[in-house]
């Protein structure tokens, strides 16, 4: 990781406030999985059992949590949500599809008062899709205050037209989801004033803040807030490296933990390699994908090229097949990110670009056709399957020693036993959620 340019971050050592440096690690998360609880979306049940109504949230927005099916909170939402409402700072890493979304969301949702012409909440995260998702979770769970305005601003699309949303009264949203190239440059020309900031978010923390191009975007925005507002960063890495970085835009941030960084694999996941030389990876694929019972499978490679490539010659072998990937235009991206949401489609071949954050829930099997060269990268990768405690298969195809090294590290790093896939496939009842 980069540390260049780490002279410009922020300081706030000066704060006067107790300092709460002490970390909340708290397990119990995989319990629920245990108790068999996980297998069953929305019936997840944390080691406290408290109720969304326990967090005394609006009766608005413990409407809208009905409304989504949410019957209990996870754990993340558990630990995070009353400390959040409260207006505290929040460091908080947390598994992959376990709801750090709705920690967000429903905690900026609480604190929220409106104000036309005001932007109040700042919600940066590093992709296009996950931006325009994450603006839609704060559509679903603001469907009872109808006063409160949502927008998304991202690259590869009409600047003149968020221009036009920011400078109308009328218009301007109360909360703003933006990735970091297109918010600079929209807070750089004036239309998007932050100095009215209450809530500043940053989602998959770690990827935004740690190359030097889009961190540099995030603190020049940063810069131009007040100075006092409440900053919460979420991942499901955070890199002892990574941390104080992210420390350096908060004050006293009640720092959680809430799995340990070895705990981190997805209980109800099934993960599985295969070795295999590179120009058997298609033959392999096509195989599996005639083999394999699923509802949706994502299957990542490395390159748009590989993604565009791949997808043509499945699509040619007559599969349900989608790429999404960052060399074709916004629209159409965002239109196959939908599709493929809607299950238009039933196999999605994509870069990194749907490595992260990204939440399509029937998706239960991932393919690894190329290995991501970081143990991190494959944990958010993997983790597209089996969400919020449902069960899934990941599979990677290990075709040299890098990815034999890549391998061992990540089985290191997050103390998971990665094997073998077995000669005779895999039993879909262990894997197929019911
Ligand atoms: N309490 C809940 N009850 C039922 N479903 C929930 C609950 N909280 C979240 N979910 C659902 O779980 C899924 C995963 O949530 P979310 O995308 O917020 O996970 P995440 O922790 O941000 O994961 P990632 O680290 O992969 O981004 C979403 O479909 C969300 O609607």
């Amino acid at each position: 990781m980069s540390h260049e340019g780490e002279e410009d971050l922020l300081e706030y050592s000066d704060s006067e406030e107790v300092t709460n440096t002490k970390p909340t690690t708290t397990e119990g998360g995989e319990e629920a999985g245990e108790s068999g609880e996980a297998d069953k979306k929305g019936s997840y049940v944390g080691i406290h059992a408290t109720g969304f109504k326990d967090f005394l949230l609006k009766p608005e927005l413990l409407r809208a949590i009905v409304d989504c099916g949410f019957e209990h909170p996870s754990e993340v939402q558990q630990v995070c949500i009353p400390q959040s409402i409260l207006g505290t700072d929040v460091l908080c890493q947390a598994k992959s599809g376990l709801g750090k979304t709705a920690v967000f969301v429903l905690s900026s949702l609480q604190q929220i008062e409106p104000v036309d012409g005001e932007v109040s909440t700042l919600v940066i995260c590093h992709t296009r899709e996950l931006a325009y998702q994450i603006r839609n979770e704060y559509t679903r769970f603001s469907k009872y205050i109808p006063d409160i305005r949502t927008a998304v601003f991202y690259g590869g699309t009409d600047y003149k037209k968020d221009e036009e949303l920011l400078k109308n009264k009328e218009t301007c949203p109360h909360i703003v989801v933006a990735t970091p190239g297109r918010l600079k440059a929209l807070v750089r020309d004036k239309y998007l004033r932050v100095n009215n900031i209450k809530n500043f978010i940053i989602d998959e923390c770690d990827k935004v803040l740690e190359g030097i191009d889009m961190r540099r975007d995030v603190q020049e925005v940063f810069k131009q807030t007040p100075h006092q507002k409440q900053v919460m960063m979420f991942s499901a890495t955070l890199s002892q490296e990574i941390r104080p970085i992210c420390k350096k835009f908060m004050q006293n941030p009640l720092e959680i933990y809430v799995d340990d960084e070895a705990k981190l694999t997805l209980h109800g996941l099934q993960q599985y390699y295969l070795k295999l030389a590179e120009n058997e990876k298609n033959r392999k694929l096509s195989d599996l994908l005639d083999s394999l019972e699923f509802n949706q499978v994502i299957i990542f490679v490395k390159t748009t090229n590989r993604a565009e490539q791949l997808n043509q010659l499945l699509c040619s072998c007559n599969f349900p097949s989608i790429a999404v990937h960052s060399n074709m235009p916004q629209e159409e991206r965002i239109n196959r990110y939908k599709s493929f949401k809607e299950f238009n489609k039933r196999i999605c071949v994509s870069t990194d670009v749907f490595g992260r954050g990204i939440d399509i829930e029937r998706i239960n099997v991932a393919i690894n056709y190329d290995l991501p060269n970081e143990a991190d990268q494959y944990l958010h990768r993997v983790g597209r399957a089996g969400r919020f405690g449902t069960k899934g298969l990941a599979i990677s195809f290990v075709a040299n020693e890098e990815d034999e090294k890549i391998l061992e590290k990540i089985q290191e790093r997050f103390d998971v036993k990665i094997t073998d896939f077995p000669d005779e496939g895999v039993d879909p009842s262990t894997y197929m959620n019911t």
